[in-house]
């Protein structure tokens, strides 16, 4: 279990830019009798954003940190972690959060910033997703939670959501059933990471000869 203090409940800040669904799915998760986490400050980079208000009706800390106020993505990043700090989280998730992050953001909360993605990566890394998809031809579509490195969507995959294109499909009908996929697994993904059952390892190699823990199984190679 990660942080014996507070209760045995792991401390996660949640960074936002918008409507905030993802972040109402922790809220609800983090008040569930057998929750292991708790929401310790939602940070926003866009002023006025429904999130900003979704935390204050669940009495959580909220901030608005605008990146417009800063010269530099350097600033706003350095601005961005003094703030986070403050809090002391366990954890950092990105929650439909729009900045690309500097690699000194990256490197400050590496191993312990989640993020998550309206795609099964590592197709489409970026933007506007659910309609390359749809563009593609896709049959398959879906969400990936993942650890964030200084790879744009790049970072290790934790947990996947598969949702099958139908006929008819526009971007938004198919981000309504994605986004309903992300709701079920973020809170999961950050129960995870809570129970210390989540590690990024930098180097494959780290794991040659570790021990599986549920399959008794030994990593070679
Ligand atoms: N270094 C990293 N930063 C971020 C990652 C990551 O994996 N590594 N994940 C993204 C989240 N994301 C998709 O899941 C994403 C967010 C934003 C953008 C982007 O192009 N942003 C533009 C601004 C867009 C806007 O304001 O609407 C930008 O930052 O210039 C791409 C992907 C979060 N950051
Ligand atoms: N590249 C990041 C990205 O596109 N994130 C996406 O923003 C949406 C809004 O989230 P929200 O309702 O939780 O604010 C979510 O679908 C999330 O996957």
């Amino acid at each position: 279990m990660v942080r014996a203090q507070n209760g045995g409940k792991c401390r996660v800040a949640v960074l936002i830019s918008g409507s905030g669904t993802n972040l109402q799915a922790l809220i609800d998760a983090a008040a569930g009798e057998d929750a292991v986490f708790s929401i310790c400050a939602v940070i926003s980079n866009k002023p006025g954003a429904y999130g900003l208000t979704r935390a204050g009706d669940a009495g959580i800390a909220a901030v608005t940190i605008n990146h417009r106020d800063y010269s530099d993505r350097e600033t706003f990043d350095r601005a961005l972690i003094e703030e986070i700090d403050c809090h002391t989280p366990d954890l950092v998730v990105l929650a439909g959060f729009m900045r690309i992050l500097t690699p000194e953001f990256v490197r400050h909360f590496s191993g312990r910033l989640l993020n998550i993605h309206p795609s099964l990566l590592p197709k489409y890394q970026g933007l506007h997703t659910h309609a390359r998809a749809l563009e593609a031809g896709d049959r398959e579509h879906g969400a990936t939670v993942h650890f964030v490195t200084e790879e744009l969507d790049g970072g290790p995959a934790i947990i996947q959501a598969v949702v099958l294109v139908e006929a008819g499909d526009t971007p938004d009908s198919l981000a309504g059933r994605v986004q309903r996929q992300e709701h079920v697994i973020y809170p999961l993904a950050v129960r995870w990471f809570a129970e210390g059952r989540l590690r990024m390892v930098e180097d494959r190699s780290e794991l040659d000869g570790e021990l599986l823990p549920r399959s008794g199984h030994r990593i070679q190679g």
